[in-house]
Formats: structure tokens, sequence, C-alpha cells
């Protein structure tokens, strides 16, 4: 068994040994407002191809949902222990979303990429920005609303926020809706009206990287 000492992102793609390898298939990022359906798609994806895709688990300083588990959607903490983690420098990106703090840490890349597994993140676009400046090289997938009329009534639907954190995710939707049609930002935009459209879409998006993986699995 290989043995892994985490110093530096770099790291985080040599799971077989050689320092610079792009050893595994590239990790993925869903990025898009709150409630256009990341999660939806996501839970999809991972129930469909459960030996191909792992979730990469945020800490957060949110309150869990109900019916949300600690340690699978998210790792919940205070904000006392996430800055300590951030300042020990274990996370590879961190953002402030709607008063919370959010971040991917080194470990939770780590994890699934240990299992061979392709690496799916479910970040805001701050992280997009920083992972951009990371070696992590994943593919960008941008999932959006088919307008904000509809957004604001999946949210509202959803039963999750309060008023005030329903503006807050309002006001980010437009900003992040107009950072999506930046040019280069993006590898797919998929705007998610008909479900089962939109899942096809973000299949074909992964199809290539889906293949290397069965290609590894079956000749494993
Ligand atoms: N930068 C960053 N954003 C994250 C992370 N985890 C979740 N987010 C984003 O934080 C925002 C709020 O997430 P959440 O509270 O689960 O609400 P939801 O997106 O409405 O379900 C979303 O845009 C997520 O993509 C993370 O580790 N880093
Ligand atoms: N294509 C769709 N049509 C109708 N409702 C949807 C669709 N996609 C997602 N939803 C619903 O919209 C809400 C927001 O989706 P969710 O996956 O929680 O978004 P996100 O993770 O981006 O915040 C959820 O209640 C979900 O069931």
């Amino acid at each position: 068994m290989e043995r892994w000492i985490p110093q530096n992102l770099l790291d985080l793609k040599c799971i077989d040994g050689s320092p610079h390898a792009m050893a595994g298939p590239r990790p993925v990022v869903l990025s898009g407002p709150s409630g256009a359906g990341k999660s939806t798609l996501l839970k999809k994806l991972m129930k469909e191809y459960d030996s191909i895709f792992g979730f990469s688990v945020s800490h957060t300083t949110r309150n869990p949902r109900p019916g949300e588990e600690n340690g699978k959607d998210y790792h919940y903490v205070t904000r006392e222990t996430m800055q300590a983690g951030i300042d020990n420098g274990e996370f590879i990106e961190n953002a402030v979303f709607s008063g919370n703090m959010y971040g991917t840490s080194k470990a939770a890349v780590q994890d699934v990429q240990a299992k061979n597994l392709i690496c799916i993140l479910d970040i805001d676009m701050q992280g997009v920005r920083n992972i951009k400046t990371t070696d992590l090289n994943p593919i960008y997938i941008s999932i959006q609303p088919p307008s904000m009329e509809v957004l604001e009534k999946r949210l509202r639907e959803r039963k999750t926020e309060s008023e005030e954190n329903l503006q807050k995710r309002l006001n980010a939707a437009k900003v992040d809706m107009q950072f999506s049609k930046e040019p280069g930002v993006f590898d797919a935009i998929i705007v998610n009206d008909n479900l089962e459209e939109a899942y096809g879409q973000l299949k074909n998006a992964l199809l290539e990287e889906i293949n290397k993986v069965k290609k590894v699995n079956m000749s494993s």
C-alpha cells in the first residue's frame, strides 16, 4: 500500500506514487445558484454510477437540514473548528456563502481519490475561482435554473430556508448567473429545466471520464 503524506495539493494526484502523474480521471466541479438542482443531479449520478463517482464532503458552519447526515452531506462544524482547520492548512479552498463558512478539505478529495473514484465537488463560484488557482484540474460544470422565477419557486418549495436566507440566495444567484456567462470559466453549462434532460446532458458531459473509469475497473 502506497504511504500517503499530503504535503501540498500536487500530492492529491499522486495516488499511484508517481509525483506528477495524472493518475486517475479528472475530478468534477458542479457549481451554480443555490436551488439550481446541483444536489438533485449529483445524487442521481452517484446512484446510477456508485462505483464511479464519489462525493467530496465539504465542511460547513450551517446547521444540518432535516434528513441531512453529518459526514455524508457535510461535516457540520463550529466556526472555531473550521477556522482552526483553515489556519492549519487543511483546506483546498473555503468561502463564505449566505453568512456561513464552507470549504473543501484536502482529506475530502483525498478520501475519494484513494478509492479511485471520480471526485465530485459541489461548490459556489468563489470556490470555482479558488480551485482554478490550484492544480486539481477538474471539469467545471455549471448548473443553471431556467429563470430567476423558476429558481425562486423551487427554493420556496424546497422549504429549507428562512425568508432572509432565501433572499440572500436569490441575490447570490443573480451574480452567479452572470458569472456563468464569463467565457472560459465552465466546460459545460446545463440549464436544469426538465430534470431528465438536464441529467442526460450531465452524463454526456462526463461520458469520457466515466468510460475511463469503466475501462480501468474492467481491467483490474
Ligand atoms: N466554496 C465552497 N462552496 C461550497 C462548498 N460546499 C458547498 N458549497 C456551496 O455553498 C452553497 C450553499 O450550499 P447549501 O447550504 O448546501 O445550500 P443549497 O446549495 O441551497 O443546497 C452552494 O452554492 C454550494 O455549492 C465548499 O466546500 N466550498
Ligand atoms: N428539473 C427540476 N424540476 C423541478 N424541480 C427540480 C428540478 N431540479 C431540482 N428540483 C427541485 O428544486 C429544489 C432545489 O434543488 P437542489 O438539488 O436542492 O438544488 P441545489 O443543490 O443546487 O441547491 C429541490 O427541491 C429539487 O427537488
